[in-house]
């Protein structure tokens, strides 16, 4: 095979993933690119000569790059795999609290500085999309310490459009805003391709005060009827963590007492409340499923507040940890958001040992370093499936998708919440998992696995997509993960952080 061969198979078999990733047959990709069927076979096959407008078409059908040019291309990862890891790393504070505590900013009229906040791309986008609005926010040199400074009245119509529709976070903007404006506009919620998220829980909750919202044409239309405040408790539908923010956000400024229940108790609605309560909003509560807010109708005060460490980071450490077969401490895990995936650790014969507990930054919190001690694991006898706190967590299912993978005999994952996770999960077969699709919901693994590198396009969810990085860090030889945005989105300098630890990853972007 010749040099060009080989790369017009490869960027073939690219093209078929992000076709796959999009959901899409063949028949319709080469619909949209106006060719025949035969012909997108053929690409895939790497059987046919490409020329870079084609390239530039086909990127463009699927929303994703293959080539491009200059520095703010898409990022990938190259991965010299099969090294074991070594040494200390300290658990970041959570892209979830964060996004939270940026929405929530916008409840005060005075100076809001966010310590130890997580750099992450979720971050970056909400940042555009408060300084679009008019919100001034910096770093304070030398930290990761963001102060925010409200304007005295917000612009919602110049809101950067391209940067919300990256997240789902703008919803969380509902809340907040519904006491200063009237009427407002916001474009849909966006964020990782995991299936139907509904928004109804949203509007149904934040109905009793007074908003009501049409979407249309790509934004959201929310008018504030103010003679409408809550009368009676507001009981959610579903155990939602950003659902539960928006209220509490709303009961913040509401004059009077919102008992909220059915709440989600979970780390991010915890470091929220304990946010609110700096801002003096009364929360009682806290932790567990009935949230009694006390609002006040003005908030104009400075505050400081640190969110916690990212439950879902610590285990996406320990399952890099585990298939690597390494023995490395892991600092600042918030050990109640950890439990029950590490009591299900140790049903699969997981050894590790905890220090004693400390307080997070956020005076509440509680952390331990945690080290892990490699050894063989047997997979579960019962399926692995998640629960609302305090059950494991949703985002740490797919992590056992690779926990399995190293485990000896069939592991099942029940992934009952969202619609299309557990399909990336498929993903693995790429670099040696043994992983059955049952269904959009259940995936069934056989370990354990002999890795092999490979080159794959990231999947576009977060946490599949460090699946699958990690799972590259265990196989021998060469790997490439292309187009990583989506890790990005959640995860600080995860590349540098893990090389810190004996890992080989570089981070390229195409020239
Ligand atoms: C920014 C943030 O904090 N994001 C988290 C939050 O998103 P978020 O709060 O936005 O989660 P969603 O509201 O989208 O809920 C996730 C999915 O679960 C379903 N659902 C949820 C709760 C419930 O009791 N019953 C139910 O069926 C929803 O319909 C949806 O399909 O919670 C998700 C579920 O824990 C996590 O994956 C996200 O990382
Ligand atoms: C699904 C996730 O988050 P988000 O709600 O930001 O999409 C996640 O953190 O895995």
């Amino acid at each position: 095979m010749t040099v060009t061969d080989t790369y017009l198979v490869r960027i073939g078999s690219l093209i078929r993933d992000a076709r796959r990733h999009k959901g899409l047959t063949q028949a319709e990709l080469a619909s949209s690119l106006q060719t025949s069927q035969s012909a997108v076979a053929r690409i895939e096959q790497g059987q046919q000569n490409l020329s870079l407008e084609m390239l530039a078409r086909i990127g463009e059908s699927l929303d994703s790059e293959f080539v491009s040019l200059g520095s703010s291309g898409p990022q990938h990862l190259r991965i010299v795999g099969g090294q074991k890891l070594h040494g200390a790393i300290d658990v970041k504070t959570s892209k979830n609290a964060a996004v939270a505590l940026l929405c929530a900013s916008l409840l005060n009229r005075g100076r809001t500085t966010l310590r130890n906040l997580a750099r992450i791309e979720e971050v970056n986008r909400i940042l555009e999309v408060l300084g679009s609005i008019g919100v001034k926010t910096r770093w304070l040199p030398g930290t990761s310490d963001l102060e925010i400074v409200p304007p005295a009245q917000l612009d919602l119509d110049a809101i950067d459009v391209e940067a919300a529709r990256r997240t789902r976070t703008v919803i969380m903007f509902l809340g907040p805003l519904l006491h200063d404006l009237d009427r407002f506009h916001l474009p849909y919620a966006g964020g990782c391709d995991l299936g139907t998220r509904t928004v109804e829980p949203h509007m149904a909750a934040l109905r009793p005060f007074g908003l009501d919202v049409v979407a249309t044409q790509g934004f959201y239309e929310a008018a504030v009827d103010r003679s409408r405040s809550p009368q009676r408790a507001i009981v959610l539908t579903e155990r939602g963590d950003t659902v539960t923010e928006n209220v509490l956000m709303a009961a913040a400024r509401h004059d009077g007492v919102t008992v909220i229940r059915n709440a989600s108790p979970n780390y991010m609605v915890q470091d929220l409340c304990f946010f609110l309560q700096q801002l003096g909003v009364g929360i009682e509560g806290i932790g567990t499923t009935t949230l009694t807010v006390t609002g006040r109708s003005m908030i104009d005060v400075d505050v400081e507040f640190s969110p916690s460490e990212d439950p879902i980071e610590a285990m996406s450490l320990v399952a890099a940890a585990v298939v690597t077969e390494s023995q490395i401490t892991i600092r600042r895990v918030p050990i109640e958001f950890m439990e029950i995936e590490l009591a299900t650790l140790e049903g699969m014969g997981m050894r590790y040992e905890v220090s004693e507990e400390y307080t997070s930054y956020n005076g509440h919190t509680r952390l331990v370093d945690l080290t892990t001690i490699p050894g063989p694991l047997t997979a579960p006898i019962d399926k692995i499936h998640p629960l609302p706190f305090p059950g494991l967590n949703i985002d740490n299912l797919p992590f056992f998708a690779l926990i399995g993978a190293m485990a000896e005999g069939t592991t099942m994952l029940h992934d009952w919440v969202y619609e299309n996770r557990a399909i990336y999960l498929t993903e693995l077969t790429k670099v040696g998992g043994k992983v059955q699709l049952l269904d959009p919901h259940r995936v069934l693994i056989e370990g354990p696995t002999r890795w092999r590198a490979a080159e794959v396009m990231c999947p576009p969810a977060l946490r599949p997509g460090v699946v699958v990085l990690l799972a590259m860090l265990a196989a021998p030889g060469t790997s490439v993960l292309r187009n990583v945005y989506v890790i990005n989105r959640g995860y600080e300098d995860l590349a540098e952080r893990l090389n810190a630890l004996g890992a080989t990853i570089e981070v390229f972007r195409d020239i």
